[in-house]
């Protein structure tokens, strides 16, 4: 039996931990259960966000969101999720998740006082965080002066030679996988190696080598979707991240590989070092030379680590995302048989008629390839890179979001899997990939606006003062390498109808577009 210890002059909080404290001694197991239930019960009920619906156990604990994203399936389990719970659920005890596009402009609009949640925080390199990862908003916007012109199109194209030279060593890569009669190849390996080439090059002026040596070197991409695998998941509950990777006890444990010590970042810290003592052979002004020149500008402001961390951050940002973009794209336009025709006649007459260089320009891909846009844009609908939500915190005094009021505080999710699946904007075929919705008739101004408000709700770079500072690099690289591949080789799906596997705890890392390839 527990002894009741009721002290006469002992305050009442003071005899209630007393009391507490006693009976824990006696039945641990019970009263810890107790203490986790009521704090279940109280978050879920005594909450002004009771009233949304969600499942049962996300309205009382994080733990519900943190194995959602851990089965990592959140960019169709988010969709089921708003299917079956209407267009706002409770997905977290303070978090909702929104499925209108219009909330997820409102949003994500910059000026509005929504800002990153400590999801980003999670993600490395501690204590120097890049334009990603910086939460504080006034930091992120001076950090983002800096990048502005190293981000530009501008910038990007006068490294087109560069993307060449990538696309160049692709096609010979291909070249030998035809004169080998390779009869299955994995086309994503190729397109995944080049993405994260193209980094390379732009951000250092140094390819990783992936293509050249047909593999992931060193397992660099491995690790680094094990890190995303990570980041996803403990972003769930941050707090967690003090205990795992940021106890000084993580980099001892047998099974992980310190941050710093993969390919990537040991290309990084190379290429760093050497621009810093002069050994560097530069022949171009890449992002990390621009980053350089924008802290000689004003070195307290942009001091070296935001260089190292901006441009480090460019290869986490940009690769898989791209990756999965051009993944995306290629499965569902062999899947489509009258897509793939009419593409490829696109592109060939665009050839026949000479309006496309030894390879393809950004110039040409915009001007002579309209439904290659079109294909592009509706891979980028049905299929956005981040298959997680991106997250924001509602001002102090609150919103009124989508007709309704939320309070300060309370975290808002948005993932562009569900708002691309809305039906009042993109049509009732919304689930269907049909790149026809995207080419107006010309001089039909209901077809016009029709295709502008379209436009105007896609998610697949995020938006506002957040949206992705890379577009500029992938929407180049894209225009560029897929209507060359596609120019230059037949293909088909090497098992037709056969889904790709997808996994996504931030970005959706995808395996298995698998093809058969000959040379036109
Ligand atoms: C098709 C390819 C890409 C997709 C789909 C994509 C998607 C996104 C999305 C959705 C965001 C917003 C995330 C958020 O608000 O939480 C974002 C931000 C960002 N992306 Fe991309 N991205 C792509 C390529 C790239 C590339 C190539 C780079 C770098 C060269 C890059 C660098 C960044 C950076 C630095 C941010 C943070 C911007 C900020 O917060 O101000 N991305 N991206």
């Amino acid at each position: 039996m527990a002894k009741a210890v009721v002290a006469d002059e002992a305050p009442l909080t003071q005899t209630l931990l007393i009391n507490l404290y006693h009976l824990l001694r006696q039945w641990p197991k019970t009263v810890i259960l107790c203490i986790v239930a009521l704090r279940f019960l109280f978050r879920r009920y005594v909450s002004p966000l009771r009233k949304y619906p969600g499942p049962f156990l996300a309205s009382g604990t994080r733990l519900y969101s943190l194995i959602l994203t851990a089965r990592g399936r959140t960019h169709e389990e988010h969709v089921a999720l708003h299917r079956k719970y209407g267009p706002i659920v409770r997905i977290q005890p303070n978090q909702l998740s929104f499925s209108s596009p219009e909330a997820a402009r409102q949003i994500l609009s910059p000026g509005k006082g929504f800002h990153k949640t400590n999801f980003y925080w999670v993600f490395p390199p501690y204590g120097n965080p890049d334009v990603f990862t910086e939460i504080r908003e006034n930091v992120h916007a001076t950090k983002k002066r800096f990048v502005n012109q190293p981000y530009s199109l501008a910038s990007f194209q006068a490294l087109t030679p560069w993307i060449d030279k990538t696309i160049e060593i692709l096609m010979n890569k291909l070249d030998s996988q035809v004169e080998r009669a390779v009869e299955v190849m994995d086309l994503g390996n190729f397109l995944h190696w080049f993405a994260f080439d193209v980094l390379g090059e732009m951000a250092f002026s140094s390819s990783f080598g992936f293509i050249e040596q047909e593999k992931d070197v060193d397992g660099a991409i491995n690790f680094i979707d094990t890190v995303q695998q990570y980041d996803g998941i403990v972003g769930q509950i941050p707090f967690l991240d003090y205990f795992l990777r940021r106890s000084p006890f993580w980099d001892y444990l047998p099974f992980v590989t310190p941050l710093a010590n993969n390919h990537v970042t040991r290309t990084a810290l190379g290429q760093m070092a050497a621009r810093e003592d002069g050994t560097a052979v530069v022949d171009r002004r890449d992002l990390l030379s621009q980053l350089f020149e924008a802290h000689e500008k004003d070195p307290e402001k942009f001091d070296k680590r935001s260089v190292f961390a901006v441009a480090h951050g460019a290869i986490f940002a940009g690769s898989d995302s791209t990756a999965s973009t051009m993944q995306t794209f290629m499965w569902n336009v062999l899947n489509n048989k009258p897509v793939y025709e009419k593409l490829t006649e696109e592109i060939l007459n665009a050839d026949r008629n000479l309006q496309l260089g030894e390879i393809v320009a950004w110039e040409e891909s915009q001007k002579c390839l309209p439904y290659f846009q079109a294909c592009l844009k509706e891979a980028m609908r049905v299929g956005p890179a981040v298959g997680l939500a991106i997250y924001r915190k509602v001002p102090g005094l609150g919103a009124d979001i989508d007709g309704v009021f939320v309070p300060g505080g309370t975290e808002l999710a948005v993932n562009a899997h569900v708002l691309h699946k809305d039906k009042a904007i993109f049509g009732d075929d919304a689930d269907v990939f049909r790149p026809e919705r995207w080419l107006g008739k010309e001089g039909d101004e209901k077809s016009e606006a029709r295709v502008k408000n379209m436009d105007r709700h896609m998610f697949q770079f995020g938006g506002g003062s957040h949206v992705c500072i890379g577009r500029n690099l992938a929407i180049l690289e894209m225009n560029k390498v897929l209507p060359q591949i596609l120019r230059r080789y037949k293909f088909e799906l090497a098992y037709p109808g056969r889904p790709m596997k997808k996994h996504s705890t931030f970005f959706v890392v995808q395996a298995g577009l698998e093809v058969k390839m000959a040379r036109r």
